[in-house]
C-alpha cells in the first residue's frame, strides 16, 4: 500500500484565483498591491522561493519589488531597508528573507516591518498576537501546513500532531496554529530523545526540520498523515523534502509531496496575505 499524496497545486491555484480577483479590483480602485521581497542571503532554497514569489505575483497582479542587499548585508542596513519600506505608502507587504547574514537575527530585525505590512508573521507583534488567538499575519509555511490539512480533510480536533522543528518561521508558529484547531500537539526537536518514538505514536507528522530524508517509516505509525515541510537543495539543482519519500509512502496513510505540497501553497498564501494588507485602511 502506498500513502494517499495530498497535493499543495490546487489549493494553490484556488487561493490565487481568489487573490488575482482582489488584486484587480484594488487596482481599479487606485491601489495597486505591492509586496516588498527583501534579500540579505545567497541561500538556494531561498532564490527559488523568491523567483516563484516574483512570477506568481506577477501572474496574479500583485507588483513585486526584490530588494536584494546581497548576502553579507550588515544588519543596520537591512534594518534601513525595512523602516524605509515600512514608511512607503505604496508598499503594503514586507517579507524578510532567511536565512539572514551571520550576526543578523530575524528575531531582532523583524520589528523593524510595520505590522500591517507583515505578510510573513515575523514581527514578534505578529507572532505574539498569533498565540493569543488576535488577528495577524500568520508565516506563510505555517498557515500552509494547516491549509493543506484542511483541504485534503484531515481532522485535527482531539488528534495528535507531533512538529519535529522549532523554528520562529515555521515550527513554533505551526504549533499554534495547530492548538488552535483542537489538535493535542507535541514539538520534537534536535534534542528530543527518541524522536521515532515521539512521532510513531502521533496521528500526523509535520516535519519542518531543514535535513533532507530524515523521517522514515520508522518515524511512522501506519495510515498516519505526514507533512513534508522541508525544501533542501540537492546536488543536481532540485528540492528534497525533510521526508524519505520512498520510505515512509508504504507506511502512511496520506503524504504531502516535494515540490507540489506545503512550498506551492505558502507562496499563494504570502500573495493572499499581501491584497488583504492592500484592502485595509485605504
Ligand atoms: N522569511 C521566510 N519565509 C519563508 O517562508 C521562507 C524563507 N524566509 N526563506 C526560504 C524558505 C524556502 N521557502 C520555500 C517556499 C516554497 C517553495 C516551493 O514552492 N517549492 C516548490 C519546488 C520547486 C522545485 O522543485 O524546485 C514546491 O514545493 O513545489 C520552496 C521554498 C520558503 N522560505
Amino acid at each position: 500500500m502506498s500513502a494517499t499524496v495530498l497535493s499543495g497545486r490546487e489549493l494553490a491555484a484556488a487561493i490565487r484565483t481568489e487573490t488575482a480577483a482582489k488584486a484587480a479590483g484594488l487596482a481599479e480602485a487606485g491601489t495597486p498591491p505591492r509586496l516588498a521581497v527583501v534579500v540579505a542571503t545567497a541561500d538556494e532554497s531561498s532564490a527559488w522561493y523568491v523567483r516563484s514569489i516574483a512570477k506568481a505575483a506577477e501572474k496574479v497582479g500583485i507588483t513585486c519589488d526584490i530588494v536584494d542587499l546581497g548576502g553579507d548585508a550588515a544588519t543596520e542596513t537591512i534594518r534601513t531597508a525595512l523602516v524605509d519600506l515600512s514608511a512607503d505608502d505604496t508598499i503594503h507587504g514586507i517579507i524578510l528573507q532567511t536565512p539572514l547574514p551571520a550576526g543578523a537575527a530575524l528575531e531582532d530585525l523583524a520589528s523593524a516591518i510595520a505590522f500591517e505590512k507583515d505578510v510573513d508573521g515575523a514581527n514578534p507583534l505578529s507572532l505574539g498576537r498569533l498565540v493569543a488567538g488576535l488577528p495577524a499575519f500568520a508565516p506563510a509555511t505555517a498557515e500552509a501546513v494547516v491549509a493543506i490539512l484542511d483541504h485534503h480533510k484531515v481532522e485535527l480536533t482531539g488528534r495528535h500532531v507531533a512538529v519535529v522543528g522549532r523554528s520562529t518561521v515555521v515550527g513554533k508558529p505551526a504549533a499554534h496554529l495547530l492548538l488552535d484547531k483542537n489538535a493535542t500537539v507535541t514539538v520534537c526537536h534536535s534534542r528530543t530523545a527518541d524522536l521515532p518514538a515521539v512521532t510513531s505514536s502521533a496521528d500526523v507528522v509535520v516535519a519542518a526540520v531543514g535535513r533532507a530524508g530524515l523521517i522514515t517509516a520508522e518515524y511512522v505509525r501506519a495510515g498516519a498523515i505526514v507533512v513534508d515541510v522541508g525544501t533542501n537543495p540537492t546536488d543536481g539543482g532540485g528540492l528534497a523534502g525533510d521526508v524519505d519519500a520512498v520510505s515512509v509512502t508504504e507506511q502512511a496513510g496520506g503524504l504531502t509531496p516535494v515540490p507540489g505540497g506545503v512550498g506551492p501553497v505558502t507562496t499563494a498564501l504570502l500573495l493572499q496575505h499581501t491584497v488583504r494588507a492592500a484592502a485595509v485602511d485605504r
